[in-house]
Protein backbone atom coordinates (compact mmCIF):
# COMPACT_ATOMS: atom_id res chain seq x y z
CA UNK A 1 0.00 0.00 0.00
CA UNK A 2 1.26 3.49 -0.94
CA UNK A 3 2.16 5.49 2.19
CA UNK A 4 0.50 8.99 3.04
CA UNK A 5 2.53 12.08 1.61
CA UNK A 6 2.82 14.65 4.58
CA UNK A 7 4.96 17.96 5.02
CA UNK A 8 5.75 19.56 7.93
CA UNK A 9 5.04 23.36 8.04
CA UNK A 10 7.33 24.97 11.25
CA UNK A 11 9.22 22.29 11.07
CA UNK A 12 12.39 23.84 12.89
CA UNK A 13 9.87 24.87 15.74
CA UNK A 14 9.55 23.06 19.32
CA UNK A 15 6.46 21.03 18.01
CA UNK A 16 7.20 21.21 14.41
CA UNK A 17 11.06 19.47 15.06
CA UNK A 18 9.14 16.64 16.87
CA UNK A 19 6.00 15.69 14.10
CA UNK A 20 9.19 15.62 11.58
CA UNK A 21 10.74 12.90 13.72
CA UNK A 22 6.88 11.21 14.43
CA UNK A 23 6.16 11.02 10.67
CA UNK A 24 9.81 10.13 9.76
CA UNK A 25 8.96 6.90 12.46
CA UNK A 26 5.14 6.07 11.04
CA UNK A 27 5.48 3.04 8.79
CA UNK A 28 2.55 4.64 6.58
CA UNK A 29 3.53 7.91 6.31
CA UNK A 30 6.21 9.67 4.40
CA UNK A 31 7.84 12.56 5.29
CA UNK A 32 7.71 14.65 2.05
CA UNK A 33 9.17 18.33 2.52
CA UNK A 34 9.92 19.93 5.95
CA UNK A 35 9.26 24.02 5.42
CA UNK A 36 10.46 26.76 8.09
CA UNK A 37 9.90 30.47 8.04
CA UNK A 38 11.01 31.75 4.51
CA UNK A 39 10.79 28.91 2.47
CA UNK A 40 8.41 28.12 -0.69
CA UNK A 41 4.78 26.84 -0.12
CA UNK A 42 5.83 25.68 -4.01
CA UNK A 43 7.75 23.03 -2.33
CA UNK A 44 4.61 21.46 -1.04
CA UNK A 45 3.05 20.73 -5.03
CA UNK A 46 6.34 19.73 -6.27
CA UNK A 47 6.98 17.27 -3.29
CA UNK A 48 2.66 16.39 -4.03
CA UNK A 49 1.96 16.40 -0.53
CA UNK A 50 -1.47 15.18 0.35
CA UNK A 51 -1.30 16.31 4.31
CA UNK A 52 0.46 19.55 5.25
CA UNK A 53 0.49 19.25 9.42
CA UNK A 54 0.38 23.17 10.08
CA UNK A 55 2.34 24.49 12.98
CA UNK A 56 4.07 27.68 12.87
CA UNK A 57 2.58 30.76 14.46
CA UNK A 58 -1.04 32.98 14.43
CA UNK A 59 0.67 35.33 11.77
CA UNK A 60 1.73 32.87 9.61
CA UNK A 61 -0.89 30.29 9.47
CA UNK A 62 -3.53 31.96 7.64
CA UNK A 63 -1.66 32.47 4.49
CA UNK A 64 -0.33 28.99 4.68
CA UNK A 65 -3.89 27.40 4.52
CA UNK A 66 -4.80 29.27 1.99
CA UNK A 67 -2.29 28.33 -0.42
CA UNK A 68 -3.18 24.24 1.05
CA UNK A 69 -6.76 24.25 0.44
CA UNK A 70 -6.43 26.24 -2.55
CA UNK A 71 -4.19 23.37 -3.99
CA UNK A 72 -6.25 20.40 -2.80
CA UNK A 73 -3.98 19.81 0.34
CA UNK A 74 -5.59 18.34 3.96
CA UNK A 75 -4.21 20.01 6.41
CA UNK A 76 -4.12 19.04 10.16
CA UNK A 77 -3.53 22.51 12.15
CA UNK A 78 -2.10 22.81 15.95
CA UNK A 79 -1.36 26.74 15.34
CA UNK A 80 -3.75 28.75 18.01
CA UNK A 81 -4.96 32.31 17.34
CA UNK A 82 -8.65 30.85 16.19
CA UNK A 83 -11.24 33.68 16.02
CA UNK A 84 -14.85 33.61 14.63
CA UNK A 85 -13.37 35.87 11.43
CA UNK A 86 -10.70 33.64 10.59
CA UNK A 87 -12.53 29.84 10.65
CA UNK A 88 -15.49 32.23 8.50
CA UNK A 89 -12.50 32.64 5.82
CA UNK A 90 -11.14 29.01 6.37
CA UNK A 91 -14.92 28.00 5.44
CA UNK A 92 -15.07 30.19 2.38
CA UNK A 93 -11.43 28.72 0.96
CA UNK A 94 -13.04 24.74 1.87
CA UNK A 95 -16.31 25.88 0.15
CA UNK A 96 -14.22 26.32 -3.19
CA UNK A 97 -12.40 22.96 -2.75
CA UNK A 98 -15.00 20.51 -1.19
CA UNK A 99 -12.59 17.81 -0.58
CA UNK A 100 -10.45 19.48 0.92
CA UNK A 101 -10.59 18.40 4.73
CA UNK A 102 -8.66 20.75 7.57
CA UNK A 103 -8.92 19.65 10.71
CA UNK A 104 -7.68 22.31 13.89
CA UNK A 105 -7.30 20.87 16.72
CA UNK A 106 -6.40 23.49 20.01
CA UNK A 107 -4.64 20.32 21.65
CA UNK A 108 -3.64 16.85 20.20
CA UNK A 109 -2.91 15.68 23.18
CA UNK A 110 -5.41 12.80 24.14
CA UNK A 111 -5.54 13.80 28.38
CA UNK A 112 -6.54 17.69 27.38
CA UNK A 113 -8.98 16.46 25.22
CA UNK A 114 -10.53 14.69 27.56
CA UNK A 115 -10.21 17.57 29.95
CA UNK A 116 -12.42 19.76 28.28
CA UNK A 117 -15.15 16.45 27.97
CA UNK A 118 -15.00 16.04 31.64
CA UNK A 119 -15.05 20.38 31.72
CA UNK A 120 -17.90 20.48 29.70
CA UNK A 121 -19.60 17.52 31.29
CA UNK A 122 -19.08 19.07 35.19
CA UNK A 123 -19.39 22.23 34.40
CA UNK A 124 -23.57 22.78 34.74
CA UNK A 125 -23.17 21.03 38.42
CA UNK A 126 -21.28 23.47 39.83
CA UNK A 127 -21.84 26.97 40.70
CA UNK A 128 -18.33 28.55 39.64
CA UNK A 129 -15.89 27.72 37.29
CA UNK A 130 -12.27 28.66 36.64
CA UNK A 131 -9.66 27.94 34.22
CA UNK A 132 -6.00 28.36 34.38
CA UNK A 133 -3.58 27.30 31.94
CA UNK A 134 0.34 26.87 32.76
CA UNK A 135 3.14 27.28 29.83
CA UNK A 136 6.66 28.21 29.36
CA UNK A 137 7.65 31.27 28.52
CA UNK A 138 8.13 31.38 25.02
CA UNK A 139 4.80 31.10 24.10
CA UNK A 140 3.45 34.31 22.11
CA UNK A 141 -0.21 33.98 22.60
CA UNK A 142 -2.46 33.96 25.86
CA UNK A 143 -4.65 32.60 26.90
CA UNK A 144 -4.10 29.41 25.27
CA UNK A 145 -6.23 27.83 22.60
CA UNK A 146 -6.42 24.89 24.65
CA UNK A 147 -7.54 27.21 27.70
CA UNK A 148 -10.08 29.36 25.15
CA UNK A 149 -11.71 26.22 23.80
CA UNK A 150 -12.47 24.80 26.98
CA UNK A 151 -14.14 27.85 28.39
CA UNK A 152 -16.11 27.97 25.25
CA UNK A 153 -17.19 24.59 26.23
CA UNK A 154 -17.82 25.16 29.49
CA UNK A 155 -19.83 28.53 28.62
CA UNK A 156 -21.88 26.28 26.19
CA UNK A 157 -22.85 23.33 28.34
CA UNK A 158 -23.46 26.05 31.13
CA UNK A 159 -25.88 27.81 28.64
CA UNK A 160 -27.54 24.82 27.37
CA UNK A 161 -28.29 23.56 30.98
CA UNK A 162 -29.85 26.98 32.07
CA UNK A 163 -27.14 27.34 35.05
CA UNK A 164 -26.74 30.95 36.87
CA UNK A 165 -23.34 32.92 36.37
CA UNK A 166 -20.90 32.00 38.76
CA UNK A 167 -21.41 34.03 41.79
CA UNK A 168 -18.67 36.88 42.26
CA UNK A 169 -19.00 40.04 44.35
CA UNK A 170 -15.82 41.60 42.83
CA UNK A 171 -16.20 45.24 42.89
CA UNK A 172 -12.73 46.50 42.35
CA UNK A 173 -9.93 45.03 40.96
CA UNK A 174 -6.57 45.88 39.37
CA UNK A 175 -6.71 45.26 35.52
CA UNK A 176 -6.29 41.83 34.54
CA UNK A 177 -6.78 40.46 38.39
CA UNK A 178 -9.69 37.92 37.47
CA UNK A 179 -8.51 37.02 34.69
CA UNK A 180 -9.74 36.98 30.39
CA UNK A 181 -13.07 36.70 30.13
CA UNK A 182 -14.00 33.99 27.65
CA UNK A 183 -17.79 33.93 27.22
CA UNK A 184 -18.13 34.56 31.06
CA UNK A 185 -15.90 32.47 32.07
CA UNK A 186 -12.57 33.39 33.80
CA UNK A 187 -8.96 32.05 32.46
CA UNK A 188 -6.08 32.87 33.79
CA UNK A 189 -2.22 32.41 31.72
CA UNK A 190 0.79 31.66 33.64
CA UNK A 191 3.95 31.92 31.91
CA UNK A 192 6.73 29.34 34.23
CA UNK A 193 10.36 28.82 33.11
CA UNK A 194 10.48 24.98 33.71
CA UNK A 195 6.75 23.64 32.42
CA UNK A 196 5.67 22.68 29.11
CA UNK A 197 2.01 23.03 28.65
CA UNK A 198 -0.61 22.46 31.82
CA UNK A 199 -4.10 23.44 32.69
CA UNK A 200 -6.57 23.17 35.68
CA UNK A 201 -10.10 23.56 35.47
CA UNK A 202 -11.49 24.64 39.09
CA UNK A 203 -15.36 24.17 39.87
CA UNK A 204 -16.62 24.81 43.08
CA UNK A 205 -19.92 24.02 44.57
CA UNK A 206 -21.51 24.68 48.03
CA UNK A 207 -19.05 23.16 50.61
CA UNK A 208 -17.26 21.22 47.97
CA UNK A 209 -14.22 22.07 44.70
CA UNK A 210 -13.43 19.32 41.65
CA UNK A 211 -10.17 20.09 40.18
CA UNK A 212 -9.43 18.57 36.81
CA UNK A 213 -5.87 18.66 35.94
CA UNK A 214 -3.82 18.03 32.65
CA UNK A 215 -0.23 17.88 32.22
CA UNK A 216 1.89 17.93 29.15
CA UNK A 217 5.47 16.60 29.95
CA UNK A 218 6.77 16.67 26.88
CA UNK A 219 5.98 17.28 22.85
CA UNK A 220 5.65 13.35 22.40
CA UNK A 221 2.75 13.97 24.17
CA UNK A 222 1.24 15.50 21.12
CA UNK A 223 2.12 12.97 18.54
CA UNK A 224 -0.40 10.45 18.21
CA UNK A 225 -2.50 12.91 17.89
CA UNK A 226 -1.48 14.83 14.75
CA UNK A 227 -0.48 11.32 13.79
CA UNK A 228 -4.02 10.45 14.04
CA UNK A 229 -5.07 13.55 12.29
CA UNK A 230 -3.34 13.10 9.27
CA UNK A 231 -4.61 9.59 8.29
CA UNK A 232 -7.97 11.24 8.95
CA UNK A 233 -8.57 14.31 7.62
CA UNK A 234 -7.77 12.73 4.31
CA UNK A 235 -10.80 11.10 3.92
CA UNK A 236 -12.63 13.98 6.45
CA UNK A 237 -14.02 17.26 3.78
CA UNK A 238 -14.58 20.17 5.58
CA UNK A 239 -13.50 21.54 8.36
CA UNK A 240 -12.88 19.44 11.72
CA UNK A 241 -12.70 21.76 14.72
CA UNK A 242 -11.10 19.10 17.75
CA UNK A 243 -9.86 15.70 17.67
CA UNK A 244 -12.36 14.64 20.17
CA UNK A 245 -14.34 14.08 16.85
CA UNK A 246 -11.76 11.86 15.64
CA UNK A 247 -11.99 9.87 18.60
CA UNK A 248 -14.60 7.82 19.93
CA UNK A 249 -15.18 9.22 23.34
CA UNK A 250 -18.66 8.30 23.73
N1 LIG B 1 -2.53 21.91 19.14
C1 LIG B 1 -1.55 21.45 19.93
O1 LIG B 1 -1.65 20.37 20.52
C2 LIG B 1 -0.32 22.27 20.07
C3 LIG B 1 -0.24 23.49 19.48
N2 LIG B 1 0.88 24.25 19.59
C4 LIG B 1 0.86 25.49 18.84
O2 LIG B 1 1.71 25.33 17.70
C5 LIG B 1 2.30 26.60 17.36
C6 LIG B 1 3.81 26.45 17.33
O3 LIG B 1 4.26 26.25 18.67
P1 LIG B 1 5.82 26.08 18.98
O4 LIG B 1 6.39 24.96 18.18
O5 LIG B 1 5.94 26.05 20.46
O6 LIG B 1 6.40 27.46 18.42
P2 LIG B 1 7.85 27.72 17.80
O7 LIG B 1 8.01 29.20 17.78
O8 LIG B 1 8.86 26.88 18.50
O9 LIG B 1 7.72 27.17 16.31
C7 LIG B 1 7.07 27.81 15.26
C8 LIG B 1 7.96 27.63 14.04
O10 LIG B 1 7.25 28.03 12.87
C9 LIG B 1 8.17 28.73 12.04
N3 LIG B 1 7.42 29.52 11.08
C10 LIG B 1 6.86 30.75 11.25
N4 LIG B 1 6.23 31.11 10.12
C11 LIG B 1 6.40 30.09 9.24
C12 LIG B 1 5.97 29.88 7.91
N5 LIG B 1 5.27 30.81 7.25
N6 LIG B 1 6.30 28.72 7.29
C13 LIG B 1 7.02 27.78 7.94
N7 LIG B 1 7.46 27.93 9.21
C14 LIG B 1 7.14 29.08 9.85
C15 LIG B 1 9.04 29.52 13.01
O11 LIG B 1 10.23 29.95 12.41
C16 LIG B 1 9.25 28.47 14.10
O12 LIG B 1 10.36 27.65 13.82
C17 LIG B 1 1.77 27.59 18.41
O13 LIG B 1 0.64 28.27 17.92
C18 LIG B 1 1.40 26.69 19.57
O14 LIG B 1 0.43 27.25 20.41
C19 LIG B 1 1.98 23.82 20.27
C20 LIG B 1 1.95 22.62 20.93
C21 LIG B 1 0.80 21.74 20.89
O1 LIG C 1 2.24 26.82 22.73
C1 LIG C 1 2.17 25.68 23.27
O2 LIG C 1 3.15 25.14 23.80
C2 LIG C 1 0.88 25.00 23.25
N1 LIG C 1 -0.10 25.53 22.57
C3 LIG C 1 -1.41 25.01 22.45
C4 LIG C 1 -2.42 25.94 23.08
O3 LIG C 1 -2.26 27.16 22.97
O4 LIG C 1 -3.41 25.46 23.65
C5 LIG C 1 -1.54 23.59 22.94
C6 LIG C 1 -0.71 23.29 24.15
O5 LIG C 1 -1.26 23.97 25.24
C7 LIG C 1 0.74 23.70 23.94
Amino acid sequence: MSKLRVAVLGAKGRIGSEAVRAVEAAEDLELVAALGRGDSLQALTDAGAQVAVELTTPASVMDNLEFCVGHGIHAVVGTTGWTDERLARLREWLAGSPQTGVLIAPNFSIGAVLTMKFAQIAAPYFESVEVVELHHPNKVDAPSGTATRTAQLIAEARAKAGTAPAPDATTTALDGARGADVDGVPVHAVRLRGLLAHQEVLLGGEGETLTVRHDSLHHSSFMPGILLGARRVVTTPGLTFGLEHFLDLG
